[in-house]
């Protein structure tokens, strides 16, 4: 595209030149010169070459205070040379009361373009009237801006522009009004058709791209929110959509395409975007740092902040244009350097995903500071600066989509992590407590098994009581019958043992019993016997394995050994003998306990009966 068009400017003649008084003319012409030199200006030479111009060094401008000039007072005003140049070379005034008149002299020297389009790169003025005024006296006035209808345009086109019809080599005054209550910006550019289509075909071209990348990433996002359902992703979701709808406004697409029969939303979708896109930073801000954790000052400012921007938007549609964005976007820049403070203060806290966050806010920064930086003219104007918010906001998004991914993945590990170490304690926890409950069984084992030997066994003597011996026996009568095997049942019975109490005493005869009872167990033992303290001074003996012969050298030799030491006592020794009954159960008998008993008490009544102090075996004498 051609933008450097090769312009024939020419100083404009002297509104009324004086012929006598040479000298006087000279003087007055330096004198204005020197005293009004911003009235001079050129006139706009439109050559063959030309395609496209800007109008900036061909522009005069007339502020008119109160805005009530008519097209005649404005020319009033150009003839009284009252006009200046533009400041800087460019029309941006700030916010301004009244209206500015520009005025471009020009001459179409290209017969083949009779007619060209003049175009506001600027979309958010309210009202530009746009006078022709030919020298014949013929003259036009067209009306733009985003207090008209959209489809009021020359052409369906994002900024508001107009046809300017040049008949060849006539010298033409462009008069340009222009009021509004949004920024003075009058960035004025002449084209051909063909250059603007040119330009059209282009700037769409980049702007699809921008916004193509926008709606990306927000069906990316969405898909991301509807399946994790993590509040981070609507969030995002929601600044995309509100800093879209900020660009959209700036650029004049919405009115294009949303709202083109609103003028009202036209004037009042600036303030409002940037309220709603400023609510989605902050609280995606707030929930991706969950700043309420981390940093809870930080958290409050941020729901401060949105708070002030919930209400500037609602009363946004109340205020007037000229209050409202002012403030909303002198906000802006409070707000945005806060978020970097707070992914600052989040990330030296350690807060890894916070790093990702920071280098997508400071590519955000970056962009909005060379775009403001052009405003202020600290900036030459060209794509890396004229496009930083687009390119900026484009990688801000880009590089907030993989913070989120990385924030996700650091909160599942996080996640994994907890469960992790949960498991793993609450497995040393069991298996603590499996040991804890092994030993306090093994415990519980020892008391339940010492108690069931202490109710198997006789308190005095230390042998098995009688009910413990009938269940013992009982077993031993079975195994007998089943392996075929003898068994001989012996009773004990200590003789006159009355008489060791009465003489000795009872304690005495406590001991008496506890040594005998050691004695007896002490002899049986290579005969595995079951022994047991029957009652009284009374035992009783199973002995597996043996028939009435074994059974009776048993006794005897048991008998021998008792009458043949005395028990030795505290005061002196004392002499115990014993009679012992016999009785074999022989292993194809079916006998039970109770009979077995009687049988060998019958032979311990027969001992007691012939003289004690010895053996005798149920039907058979022994000693
Ligand atoms: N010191 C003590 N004496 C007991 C115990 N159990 C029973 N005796 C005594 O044993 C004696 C048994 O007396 P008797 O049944 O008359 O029998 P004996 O005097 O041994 O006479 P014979 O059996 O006929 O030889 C009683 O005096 C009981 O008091 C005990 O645990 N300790």
């Amino acid at each position: 595209m051609n933008t450097t068009p090769a312009l024939a400017a020419v100083p404009s003649r002297p509104a009324s030149p004086q012929r006598h008084w040479a000298g006087w003319a000279l003087l007055c012409l330096l004198a204005a010169a020197l005293l009004a030199p911003a009235s001079a200006h050129t006139v706009l030479n439109l050559e063959r070459s030309t395609r496209e111009v800007e109008l900036a060094p061909f522009t005069t401008y007339y502020h008119d205070t109160d805005g009530r000039l008519d097209l005649d007072g404005a020319r009033r005003a150009l003839a009284d040379k009252r006009y200046k140049p533009l400041p800087n070379g460019n029309g941006s005034f700030g916010f301004q009361p009244g209206a500015y008149w520009f005025h471009i002299a020009a001459v179409n020297r290209n017969a083949e373009v009779p007619r060209w389009l003049l175009v506001q790169q600027f979309a958010l003025s309210d009202r530009l009237d746009v006078y022709t005024r030919a020298r014949d006296g013929a003259s036009t006035h067209q009306a733009g801006g985003d207090s008209q209808l959209f489809a009021s345009r020359a052409i369906r086109y994002r900024h508001p522009n107009f046809w300017i019809d040049l008949p060849a080599d006539q010298p033409v005054d462009i008069f340009v009004r222009v009021r509004s209550d949004s920024s003075m910006q009058v960035p004025l550019t002449l084209y051909t058709l063909s250059a603007f289509t040119e330009l059209a075909r282009d700037a769409q071209f980049g702007i699809g791209i921008y916004y193509g990348i926008l709606v990306a990433l927000f069906f990316y996002n969405l898909v991301l929110w509807l399946s994790l359902r993590d509040s981070s992703y609507f969030w995002y979701l929601f600044h995309i959509c509100a800093f879209g709808l900020v660009l959209l406004t700036l650029n004049g697409l919405g009115f294009e395409y949303l709202w083109p029969r609103s003028p009202w939303l036209a004037d009042h979708s600036v303030p409002l975007s940037i309220c709603l896109a400023q609510i989605g930073m902050q609280q995606f801000a707030r929930n991706f740092l969950s700043l309420h954790r981390r940093w809870r000052l930080g958290d409050y400012v941020g729901l401060g902040m949105i708070a002030f921007f919930v209400l500037l938007g609602i009363a946004a549609t109340q205020l007037p244009y000229r209050i409202a964005t002012p403030i909303a976007s002198a906000a802006v820049f409070v707000s945005i350097a806060w978020i970097a403070v707070e992914g600052i203060v989040v990330m030296r806290r350690g807060y890894k995903p916070a790093r990702l966050f920071l280098l997508a806010w400071s590519a955000f920064l970056l962009g909005t500071g060379m775009f403001a930086a052009i405003a202020f003219d600290l900036l030459p104007k060209m794509f890396i600066t004229e496009y930083g918010v687009q390119i900026g906001s484009a990688l801000e998004m880009l590089l907030l989509s993989v913070a989120l991914g990385y924030r996700y993945a650091s909160l599942r590990n996080e996640n994994e992590r907890i469960v992790r170490e949960a498991k793993e304690q609450l497995e040393h926890k069991v298996e603590q407590r499996t040991t804890e409950l092994r030993s306090t069984l093994a415990l519980l084992e020892d008391a339940h098994a010492r108690l069931r030997e202490t109710s198997q066994r006789d308190g005095l003597t230390g042998l098995h009581n009688r009910s413990h011996f009938r269940e013992a026996f009982e077993a031993l009568l079975h195994r007998s019958r089943r392996q075929h095997r003898p068994l001989v049942l012996m009773m004990i019975d200590l003789d006159h043992f009355k008489q060791i109490n009465d003489h000795h005493g009872h304690l005495v005869g406590d001991e008496c019993l506890r040594w005998a009872a050691g004695l007896i167990a002490q002899i049986l033992i290579p005969h595995h016997a079951l022994l047991a303290r029957f009652g009284g001074e009374e035992f009783v003996a199973v002995l597996p394995d043996h028939d009435l012969d074994a059974g009776a050298r048993v006794a005897e030799a048991l008998r021998l050994r008792l009458s043949s030491q005395p028990c030795p006592s505290r005061s002196h020794d004392i002499p115990v003998t014993a009679s012992i009954g016999v009785y074999e159960i022989t292993p194809d008998s079916d006998m039970g306990v109770e009979a077995a008993l009687q049988f060998a008490d019958q032979a311990l009544y027969l001992a007691k009966a012939e003289g004690r102090d010895c053996v005798r075996v149920w039907g058979a004498a022994v000693a």
